[in-house]
């Protein structure tokens, strides 16, 4: 992937002319280890040899612009009106999302006015336009306290233009879209849309997903509050399958294209034998296949505990799948349904080892929903708000089709183009799965898969 300084440079509305409440705050600040300055970059990359390898002077390596409040900002907060919208799958901490934009814009910078869309982006729409939510402190007071969305969400296509006739017809001057990629795809067309009606509108995405397949983000808020979750259904399965005759236990978690969720369970509660994600293909059948492999525990020690990531092994579906395990099409938004891989290797698990003479006793869970619906734990809470007050500061600043994230563990701006550029998963040459390999010890590949394609995450060039 090749970027260039342009790529990471956000898009402005215009100039900065009102003073910020928070001016008389930030004038002694400078850049230090722990803050910023609203002129300085945060670097894109973090490794000598990296850096070296440009063989840039230091104002031209690529960089970010960095999040946080401005002296000056270009929208007089006193005649702001700002929108706000959930969309895609539901994560936990949408409701300190919401909670944290609310209070920021009202307690700091005094605005009025803030609408809450209902349900996703279908609340953008002519139909539904005029039934928002009158967002306020004492409405969001205690939000966060509860999983999901008080605004609700949905998926689903829109028209653009449809949707900013309702941003103009609410008088909506900022929106702050809070999704996934295809959140972030939809505000990136509303940005477009705007833009090419010279309105002055700024769009700020806030990344959301559970899958943390988003780019350019440490970690998506919501992940860690739904793996911790994810580890609880480990835990049952190895207690279950620990104390049955040739015990199988079977965790199915959720993560489209991306092992993250199931990774960094299987790491936290550490009862896993084998893990699969769809970076990583594997086969079935053969010596060095993953049946082969679960037998071997089966033998060695009584039981097995496996955790796949609802994406994995896709390809194996068509082949060795019922009827039931396909999947079918696409959802409203246009994303893939998946084939229940969960499914499949209960049914084939079970088929081996009943053969070889090992009857298992099957221990199948599938949390999916109790995984992403979980209220955000205290490290999630305090990510949210903080990316709450970052997503304000910038749309008070004029700044739009841009999202905040969190980078190396800074808070940047990071342009909407490049959110939805790629996406983020599991590296099989990277340390995150070298320690699932050192924890498990299961091999780096169930059988020979060399023909099909194994993710490898583009490194940047300039
Ligand atoms: N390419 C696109 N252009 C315009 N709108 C899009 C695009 N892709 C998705 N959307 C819209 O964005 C909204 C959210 O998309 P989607 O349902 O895929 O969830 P998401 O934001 O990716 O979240 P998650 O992955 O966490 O479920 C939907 O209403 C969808 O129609
Ligand atoms: O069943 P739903 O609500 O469409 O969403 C399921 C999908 O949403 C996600 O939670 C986020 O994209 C995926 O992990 C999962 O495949
Ligand atoms: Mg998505």
């Amino acid at each position: 992937m090749t970027l260039h300084l342009d790529d990471l440079r956000v898009r402005h509305l215009g100039e900065c002319r009102y003073d910020s409440p928070f001016s008389e705050m930030l004038s002694t600040k400078q850049t230090s280890p722990h803050y910023v300055a609203e002129g300085d970059r945060v670097l894109l990359e973090d490794t000598v040899s990296m850096l070296a390898e440009h063989g840039l002077p230091p104002g031209q390596v690529p960089s970010f612009e960095a999040a946080g409040p401005r002296r000056k900002i270009y929208f007089d907060p006193a005649r702001v009106t700002a929108g706000i919208v959930t969309c895609g799958g539901l994560c936990p901490g949408l409701n300190n999302v919401i909670r944290g934009l609310v209070q920021e814009l009202s307690v700091h910078y005094r605005v009025e006015r803030i609408l809450g869309f209902r349900n996703g982006l279908q609340g953008l729409t002519a139909e539904h336009r005029f039934d928002t939510v009158e967002l306020t402190t004492d409405r969001v007071r205690d939000i966060h306290n509860v999983g999901g969305t008080i605004l609700g969400s949905s998926r689903g296509g829109q028209d653009a233009d449809e949707m900013v006739d309702s941003l103009v017809m609410r008088g909506v001057d900022m929106l702050f879209v809070i999704g996934g990629d295809g959140g972030m795809r939809a505000a990136t067309f509303l940005s477009e849309a705007i833009k090419a009606r010279g309105l002055d509108i700024a769009v700020i995405g806030v990344p959301k997903t559970i899958d943390n397949d988003l780019p350019f983000t440490d970690q998506s808020f919501g992940f860690q509050s739904a793996f911790a979750r994810a580890t609880d259904f480990i835990s049952s399965v190895w207690v279950e399958a620990a104390a049955s005759p040739n015990g199988v236990g079977i965790v199915k978690l959720m993560g489209r294209h991306s092992g993250f969720i199931a990774s960094y369970a299987a790491l936290a509660a550490s009862g896993a034998d084998i893990v699969l994600i769809p970076e990583i293909p594997f086969a079935l059948e053969g010596p060095d296949g993953l049946l082969a492999h679960v037998e071997k525990h089966v033998r060695a020690k009584g039981f097995v505990v496996v955790v796949v990531a609802e994406g994995a092994g896709q390809d194996l579906i068509e082949k060795y799948g019922l009827p039931q395990h396909n999947g079918r099409g696409t959802d409203a938004s246009g994303n893939v349904k998946l084939g229940n891989i969960g499914e499949l290797l209960k049914d084939t698990i079970n088929a081996h080892l009943t053969a070889v003479g090992l009857t298992p006793t099957m221990r199948y869970l599938d949390p999916s929903y109790a995984i992403r619906s979980v209220a955000a734990n205290a490290y999630d809470s305090v990510y949210c708000l903080r990316l709450a007050h970052a997503a304000v500061h910038a749309a008070m600043a004029g700044r739009t089709e841009v999202a905040v994230a969190r980078w190396r563990r800074r808070f940047v701006h990071v342009p909407l183009s490049l959110m939805t550029s790629r996406r983020n998963q599991v590296d099989p040459d990277g340390d995150l799965w070298m320690s699932v390999l050192e924890t498990t010890c299961q091999p780096a590949e169930f059988g020979t898969t060399s023909d099909r394609e194994r993710i490898r995450p583009p490194a940047f060039s300039v």
